[in-house]
């Protein structure tokens, strides 16, 4: 699998991803400047998390015109996978691969900590590794994580399995309490409808090696290396 991390200024995860995609590959990703509109072909594209462009206007809102999300945006329509981390979840919905808005999380309050998720959708490339109804835990880190859509789209990505993470107790449960910035119905994660590009808050190459404190997020890794092999 040959992946490609875009690189924004003010991306913090990408060198973290890039060091999840080695583990899971045996080989290190293209590091891909984002004002670069020449991308290599690659059989996945990232968006790591960060603070692109200092989260002016809104997170990840003037990284969704970067010069080489165009062509980020036509290798998605050819069936290119695409994964999306915190800020690049919400760089995936201002330029609209995935539905939804991330707003500012409901406390107000910037949260960095561990969170429990429950892996809803399995059918995917990104989470192939887990099993159904799988609890796992993965560290947040974000001010604006607070998905928001209307009830219409909810229904819509609910009815075609297109919730791939929400947040639950430790024991699969998705309460209010569960939830740490407010998002509607618990959403953590959401799939494109031909469920090759994923966008998620939480973060799994923060807990990806033993040496981080947990490996919950190592699977989403081996999935995607396995599932794109070339
Ligand atoms: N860790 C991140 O990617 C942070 C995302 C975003 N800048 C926020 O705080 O909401």
């Amino acid at each position: 699998m040959r992946a490609a991390v875009i690189v924004f200024p003010g991306s913090n995860c990408d060198r973290d991803v890039a060091v999840s995609l080695r583990a899971a590959t045996g080989h290190d990703p293209i590091m891909h400047w984002h004002a670069d509109t020449e991308l290599p072909k690659v059989d996945l594209i990232v968006l790591p998390g960060g603070f692109s462009h200092g989260d002016y206007l809104r997170s990840g809102a003037m990284a969704a015109h970067a010069p080489v999300m165009r062509e980020v945006k036509a290798r998605a329509d050819q069936g290119v996978a695409v994964l999306g981390i915190c800020n690049g979840f919400q760089v995936l919905t201002e330029c609209g691969l995935l539905p939804g808005v991330l707003m500012r999380n409901q406390s107000l309050r910037f949260i960095c900590r561990d969170v429990f998720l429950r892996v809803e959708a399995t059918d995917t490339p990104f989470t192939a590794h887990y099993a159904p109804d799988q609890v796992i835990r993965v560290p947040v880190a974000h001010h604006d994580g607070n998905y928001f859509a209307d009830p219409a789209t909810l229904d819509l990505l609910e009815g075609e399995g297109r919730v791939a993470f929400r947040y639950t107790d430790a024991d699969g449960t998705a309460s209010a309490a569960a939830n740490p910035n407010g998002s509607r119905r618990n959403i953590a994660g959401v799939l494109s409808a031909n469920r090759r590009v994923l966008g998620l808050m939480p973060h799994p190459e923060r807990l990806a090696d033993p040496l981080l404190g947990g490996t919950d997020g190592a699977p989403l890794f081996s999935a995607l290396a396995e599932s794109l092999a070339a």
